[in-house]
């Protein structure tokens, strides 16, 4: 029963002992609080043995110095001993100075006799003993003498001498001594005066300037410093463009940690650079667009699938380049579509007519009523988009969301399609009167529903929105739009407030203010990335200086795009010369977007779910006439929802579930479904404010 197994356990390969040893002592080394943190990389030992170097040679000037220092603090010593300056301050405070000026006098007159003898009892006590022992006794009275006084004259708080009103120019001396760079923290009050900073990374040159990582003290937040960089530039006599400063995050970083760099002079002052898109025969749109570069020349590069940009700045700051700047990325891929409305009617967009599905110029009324008939059309195809989701596999189609095969497969016919709106406050601001399915508004105000719609949902549906304001205020840009755009794009601004409305509020207060560029940096500005695509998890928002893209670069870019697409076979409407007027339908637009001037009595352009997306899912069938039934077993499974949470929504919209017959490929069968009927009522109610988010709204009367 119990079997003995004699056997010998063989191990063809011996344990990489060596190297597991060396691992593990690496591994310890990294981690040792007693190994000094200078020795734990490459990088630090040879910057500590550089800063040793530069110790050394600057060692005996800085002895010099010492002993000078220690000099004058002996003799300013020694004057107040000599003019009794306690004594007398004692005696003019107590305004008994006249009283004690006899005494006063006869203590100084003392005092100088004793000095007096001192030297010349020193003296001659040198002069023997040079005399006995030669002039060795000089110089090691001298060196002894030099060393005290340069212990005494050495720089350290606390050390005895005056504070220098006048300390020359600050400018990079903290590169050299992180005191400085402490004083200069402490003085723009970002840390206590019993604080100080921990170096987590010396000063070393980087680009053009020089950078410096550092840990605040524990409960200081880093958000603070990025907030307050203008005081720390003060400190450090630079102009706040050449500070930058940031947080740094993930793995590395803490909410405590900041890195510094400092330009060596203005980054923005040298020439613009050319965009790299130039270079590069194709683009692929799923890739973030290449659009500019930040003052320490990282690469700065724009994602634009799966979100929206929001352009804003005074006249004449590089909007309109800037917005051509995503569009060049977009038109060098093929299986793009482009809609281009140039409320400048300038030159500008001119060339994107060559290749944009739809394009126009002008400002007037007409295409004001233009661009509400493409927007109509794109609402339209959106909702197209999601019912044809529907349809596909999830191997295809793993979400409701485009993804990059889809928008590139020509049966599925949904390619990646940007509007591009230049001056975009005039449609919104056009009061031409409109009537939407029974309703009165303005163009502008249909415009600004349409647009926040689409800046809702087109964005998953593989729609990208680059609207460019010159008046990014309030009252132009309607807040619930402002609310959805993902990405945003400040360039100079007039004041504080209309950088919020671009950038987000309170970007101002944490330290990302446009109106603070300077008028003469043209195509500089903030750029404060979706915070849901990966581009722009780790930053809050950077300055960019654009790529600099002229009328001729653009034309180049944009005869490139068209010939990509003659050879893909993908150049359609303005472009290829058809007269393709928008397929409208008015009605169906407007229930989605809830009908006009409903959006401004509910507050929001969107129905409560899950009627919203009952409502998307029937389309056309609930008109009357259409559909009666539509089974709750084909509702939950369109919607992929919990079935019985869903009931008791639908419930709170006051549509029960009945039973109804049926006809499937087995035969007629009863099922329980719902009254399209009482969909239709429970829409009515919704927009009628008698039922807001399932709760029905009592009348008083
Ligand atoms: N990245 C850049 N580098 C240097 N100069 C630039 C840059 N971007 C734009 N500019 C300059 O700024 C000027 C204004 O640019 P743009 O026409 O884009 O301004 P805008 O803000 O659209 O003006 P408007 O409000 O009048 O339409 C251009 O003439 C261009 O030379």
């Amino acid at each position: 029963m119990n079997a003995v197994l004699d056997g010998e356990f063989v191990n063809d390969q011996p344990p990489p002992e060596r190297m597991s040893w060396a691992r593990r002592f690496a591994g310890w080394w990294q981690r040792s609080p007693r190994v000094p943190v200078v020795l734990k990389s490459r990088q630090l030992v040879v910057q500590a043995i550089r800063d040793l170097v530069v110790a050394v040679l600057r060692s005996p000037f800085r002895f010099v110095g010492a002993v000078v220092r220690g000099l004058v603090v002996v003799v300013r010593w020694w004057r107040l001993w000599v003019r009794v300056a306690d004594y007398r301050a004692a005696a003019e405070q107590s305004e008994k100075l006249a009283d004690k000026f006899t005494d006063i006098r006869a203590l100084a007159l003392f005092r100088w006799r004793v000095t007096g003898a001192l030297v010349a009892v020193a003296g001659v006590v040198v002069a023997v003993l040079d005399l006995v022992y030669g002039h060795r006794v000089l110089w090691t009275g001298g060196g002894v003498v030099a060393v005290v006084l340069a212990v005494l004259g050495r720089r350290k708080d606390g050390s005895p001498g005056r504070t220098p009103v006048l300390a020359g120019p600050r400018t990079l001396t903290w590169t050299m001594d992180p005191q400085v760079l402490v004083d200069a923290f402490r003085d723009a009050k970002l840390i206590g005066k019993d604080e100080s900073l921990r170096l987590v990374e010396r000063a070393r040159r980087q680009g053009d300037g020089w950078a410096v990582t550092v840990d605040l003290p524990a409960t200081r937040k880093a958000a603070d410093v990025v907030k307050n960089r203008e005081a720390l530039a003060s400190a450090l006599a630079v102009d706040e463009v050449q500070l930058i400063v940031e947080r740094v995050r993930g793995n590395g970083g803490h909410a405590g940690r900041v890195a510094l760099w400092v330009a060596d002079e203005d980054p923005y002052g040298s020439p613009p650079l050319r965009t790299p898109l130039l270079g590069v025969e194709r683009w692929d749109a799923w890739r973030p667009v290449p659009f500019g570069r930040d003052a320490r020349q990282r690469r700065v590069d724009l994602p634009l699938v799966w979100t929206s940009l929001l352009v804003g700045a005074i006249p004449r700051q590089g909007k309109t380049f800037a917005a051509r700047l995503a569009a060049a990325g977009l038109i060098l891929d093929p299986y793009t579509r482009l809609y281009v409305a140039d409320f400048k009617a300038g030159k500008d967009w001119y060339a994107a007519g060559r290749v944009a599905h739809r394009f126009m110029a002008g400002d007037e009324p007409t295409h004001v009523l233009a661009l509400v008939d493409w927007l109509v059309e794109l609402v339209a195809e959106v909702q197209g988009r999601y019912r044809r989701m529907q349809d596909l596999d999830d191997e295809m189609c793993p979400e409701s969301k485009i993804t990059p095969a889809m928008s590139r497969d020509p049966s599925l016919d949904m390619p990646v399609t940007a509007i591009f709106i230049d001056e975009v406050q005039i449609p919104l601001e056009d009061r031409t009167p409109l009537e939407v399915q029974e309703k009165k508004l303005t163009a502008g105000e249909y415009v600004g529903e349409l647009l926040t719609w689409l800046a809702r949902k087109g964005p998953a549906a593989g729609i990208v929105l680059v609207l460019a304001t010159q008046r990014p205020d309030s009252k132009t840009i309607p807040s619930n739009l402002r609310a959805v755009l993902g990405s945003r794009f400040a360039l100079r601004v007039m004041d504080w407030r209309d950088s919020n409305i671009v950038l987000g509020e309170q970007m101002n207060t944490r330290g990302y203010d446009s109106s603070r560029l300077l008028a003469t940096h043209k195509g500089v500005g903030i750029l404060r990335p979706d915070g849901e695509t990966t581009a722009g998890a780790d930053v809050l928002a950077t300055t960019v200086r654009t790529y600099y893209m002229p009328n001729e670069d653009w034309r180049t870019i944009c005869a490139r795009g068209r010939a990509l697409r003659e050879a893909e076979g993908t150049l359609s409407g303005h472009a290829a010369g058809q007269d393709n007027r928008p397929i409208l339908d008015h009605a169906a637009v407007a229930r989605a977007i809830g009908g006009g001037t409903v959006v401004e009595q509910t507050g929001e352009s969107e129905l409560p779910e899950p009627l919203a997306s009952v409502v998307d899912y029937l389309g056309d069938d609930l008109q009357p006439g259409r559909r009666d039934f539509v089974p709750t077993a084909e509702l939950v499974a369109a919607l992929d929802v919990e079935p019985t949470a869903f009931g008791l929504r639908m419930g709170e919209f006051g549509c029960r579930p009945t039973r109804d017959r049926i006809t499937t490929d087995d035969g007629v069968r009863q099922v329980r479904g719902y009254l399209v009927a009482d969909i239709r009522a429970a829409l009515t109610a919704v927009r009628d404010g008698t039922i807001v988010d399932g709760e029905v709204i009592e009348d008083d009367d």
